[in-house]
């Protein structure tokens, strides 16, 4: 198995991929038509990254069967293409989050109390007791987490360290988890903007999310507020954005920009760069020893067992039955054959099979079939299943949701 890391990867990665046996191509500074030149030239089976960009392109003129994001978000591949190819894409939930929450408290003091600049203008030899006395405090103020995942999780436990209360919008909490996780919730965004003294943004990227912090929710958000985004450039309006750093006297601090640079180096002009009232890094969020360990470490976990079992981890573009109405379960004599009778007159009927699994019982006697399909085989169908002398049964049942 060959397999192409075209991102900076940690050393114990780099050496748990390699115990695996398997050819690796260690390239990390790869991207763009380099990157798509040289997975067009070799036929690696799987491609390792982290924020460089994967298009369709590069995956269309490939031979990869899996592409690995060794992070969380993974909006910069281009997972319809993928799909569309039959290649995998999976990433590494959970494994960064404490890191990124981390980053965000770092950045909500930073903004609270101008730290960057406290330290500017010592350097410059100013002492300005006088204009940095005019913070607020976090203590008993209230933090509002936009989105309930991994890294929203760890914000409330440090959120809690300081006594903030927390209050949360997210599609899939309901009452009674937000009683048990001891929070509030907002129904909406804008419910949300006019409670919170802080607001941090922790949603994926995607077509519902991009945008979605506008004109309205600034609109909404307390004067004087700190908003910080460490998720995705996109998820925010930058110009209501910029709007609001003035009209609202808030205070930004982001980790993350729409069009930033691929890599470790390059070079940013945007309009986030040089205000005073933007406090931002370079997307390092991720970037703590811990973190890249723990990521590094479930990549080769995942790696493995595609290796090893040919089944993939957290995979991100497997639609699970979404398209199955139906499901056959066919008990069988273990013989060779079986299963190509069953799938040769589900094709002439037309019915597709969506997914399917075989269990061998004890003593490597009997099997049993689980064929999940797009619709419902004709009686006449599975009476022909039956006839095959090493078939004993077979049921079809409606799928209930
Ligand atoms: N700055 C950095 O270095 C890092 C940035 N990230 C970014 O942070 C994002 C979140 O990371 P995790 O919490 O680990 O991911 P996660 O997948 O655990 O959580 C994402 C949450 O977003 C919610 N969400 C998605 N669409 C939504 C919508 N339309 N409305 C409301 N909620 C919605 C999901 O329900 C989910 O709870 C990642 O997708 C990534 O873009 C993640 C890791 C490092
Ligand atoms: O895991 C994520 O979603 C991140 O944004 C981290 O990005 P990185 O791996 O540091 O390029």
């Amino acid at each position: 198995m060959k397999v192409l890391v075209a991102d900076k990867f940690e050393d114990s990665g780099l050496a748990g991929l390699r115990s695996l046996g398997v050819e690796i191509a260690y390239e990390p500074d790869l991207k763009d038509t380099t990157l798509a030149a040289r997975l067009a030239e070799e036929p690696f089976d799987v491609l390792i990254v982290r924020s460089t960009k994967v298009s369709a392109e590069m995956i269309e003129n490939s031979r990869l069967g899996l592409i690995v994001r060794a992070g969380a978000g993974y909006n910069t591949i281009d997972v319809g293409a993928a799909s569309a190819r039959g290649v995998l894409v999976a990433n590494c939930p959970g494994k960064n989050s404490q890191a990124v929450a981390e980053l965000a408290f770092g950045l909500l003091l930073a903004c609270d109390r101008k730290i960057a600049d406290n330290v500017a203008q010592l350097r410059e030899g100013k002492w300005n007791k006088a204009g940095f006395s005019k913070a607020r405090g976090l203590y008993g103020r209230t933090l509002g987490l936009i989105g309930m995942g991994n890294i929203s999780q760890e914000m409330i436990q440090r959120a809690r360290g300081f006594g903030m209360n927390v209050v949360a919008y997210s599609r899939w909490m309901s009452p009674e988890i937000a009683a048990a996780l001891g929070i509030g919730r907002a129904a909406n965004l804008i419910e949300l903007a006019q409670q919170s003294d802080f607001v941090s943004v922790h949603v994926s990227l995607t077509k519902e999310t991009r945008g979605m912090l506008d004109k309205k929710f600034f609109d909404a958000m307390r004067n004087g507020a700190v908003f910080i985004n460490t998720s995705r450039g996109e998820v925010v309006d930058q110009a209501a954005m910029l709007e609001a750093l003035d009209t609202k006297e808030l205070f930004a601090g982001l980790d993350v920009f729409e069009g930033e640079p691929e890599g470790g180096k390059g070079s940013y002009e945007g309009p986030l760069a040089n205000n005073p009232r933007i406090y931002a890094t370079h997307h390092i969020g991720a970037s703590t020893e811990q973190a890249q360990e723990a990521v590094a470490d479930e990549t080769v976990r995942i790696v493995r067992e595609y290796l090893l079992t040919g089944m993939v981890p957290n995979v991100v573009n497997v639609k699970r039955g979404e398209a199955a109405s139906h499901v056959l379960i066919v008990r069988h004599a273990d013989r060779v054959g079986v299963l190509a009778h069953v799938l040769e007159i589900l094709k002439g009927e037309g019915v597709s099979v969506q997914e399917m699994e075989n269990v061998i019982l004890g003593g490597a006697q009997a099997a049993i079939a689980q064929i999940s399909v797009d619709k419902e085989p004709s009686p006449a169908a599975t009476a022909a299943i039956k006839l095959n002398a090493n078939v004993f049964d077979v049921n079809v049942m409606a799928i209930q949701r």
